[in-house]
């Protein structure tokens, strides 16, 4: 049987700051084909996580994308989308300008850019100011940036952060379409019920360690909600 090699794999990450530790041999996948749940309340650890996968930290263990580091790729873009929060750049720098900035450094054509801000809805404000943008647009900014490499893996830091209820149904098509390319994505969220709706696998941490994974309906098993999964987790010594 071939074994599907375009996963994230996050295997024993330990992490310290100071006293604290805050990631607690820290192990799980996201696959192709699959939106993956990153899930867990302030201070969980996800952004740490997500920092290490993208190297942007270090600690021990650790974090792939089809079996290589982020560091060890020429242009990452081209292999990885990752969308932190905030867009960065210039204020007063328009919308394409923005992005061909990102697609020079990283050797991608500028035709990409139109694609990208179609792809994205915003094919109107590609001669609007950054700063001139809304937070929803922002956020939408941040995936076409993601998405000019025309990456295999798509990594989203809080990506439903701050978007209108039209904005959460616009993100939960976008994404599903990515998986449907056969993209691996891979969204942190610390609300529950905006991903429960997309993700088919989620993981759950809470205070470095991570308490649960699988496919979403057999971590909700007869739960009503994500929620009810958590609180019920973390009740039962999550710590
Ligand atoms: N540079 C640092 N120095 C000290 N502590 C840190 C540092 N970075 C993160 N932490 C701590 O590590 C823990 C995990 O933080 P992290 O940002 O990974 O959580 P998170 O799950 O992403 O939370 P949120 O949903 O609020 O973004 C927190 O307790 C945080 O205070």
């Amino acid at each position: 049987m071939k074994t599907n090699t375009n996963n994230i794999v996050i295997s024993h990450l330990c992490k310290r700051h100071g006293d604290k530790e805050i990631l607690k041999d820290v192990s799980f996948e996201a696959k192709q084909g699959r939106i993956t749940a990153f899930l867990g309340p302030n201070g969980a650890g996800k952004s740490s996580t997500l920092r290490i996968l993208l190297g942007l930290d270090r600690s021990a263990g650790t974090a792939t994308f089809g079996g290589r580091r982020y560091v060890t790729f020429d242009n990452p873009l081209k292999v990885v989308g990752a969308a932190f929060d905030g867009v960065g750049g210039n204020i007063s720098r328009k919308v394409k300008t923005h992005l061909k900035i990102i697609a020079q450094s990283n050797g991608i054509p500028f035709r990409r850019v139109t694609e990208v801000l179609k792809i994205v809805g915003l094919s109107e404000k590609g001669n609007a100011k950054l700063g001139t943008l809304s937070l929803g647009e922002g956020q939408r900014l941040g995936l076409a940036a993601a998405l000019l490499g025309d990456p295999q893996y798509i990594v989203l830091d809080e990506p439903t952060n701050g978007l209108d209820p039209t904005g959460i149904r616009w993100f939960r098509e976008f994404i599903r379409q990515q998986r449907d390319l056969g993209k691996t994505v891979l969204l942190s969220s610390h609300i529950l019920s905006e991903v429960e709706a997309v993700a088919d696998d989620v993981v759950i941490i809470n205070h470095g360690k991570v308490i649960a994974q699988g496919e979403l309906h057999y971590v909700m098993k007869n739960l009503e909600s994500l929620e009810d999964v958590f609180f019920s987790l973390t009740e039962e010594g999550g710590q």
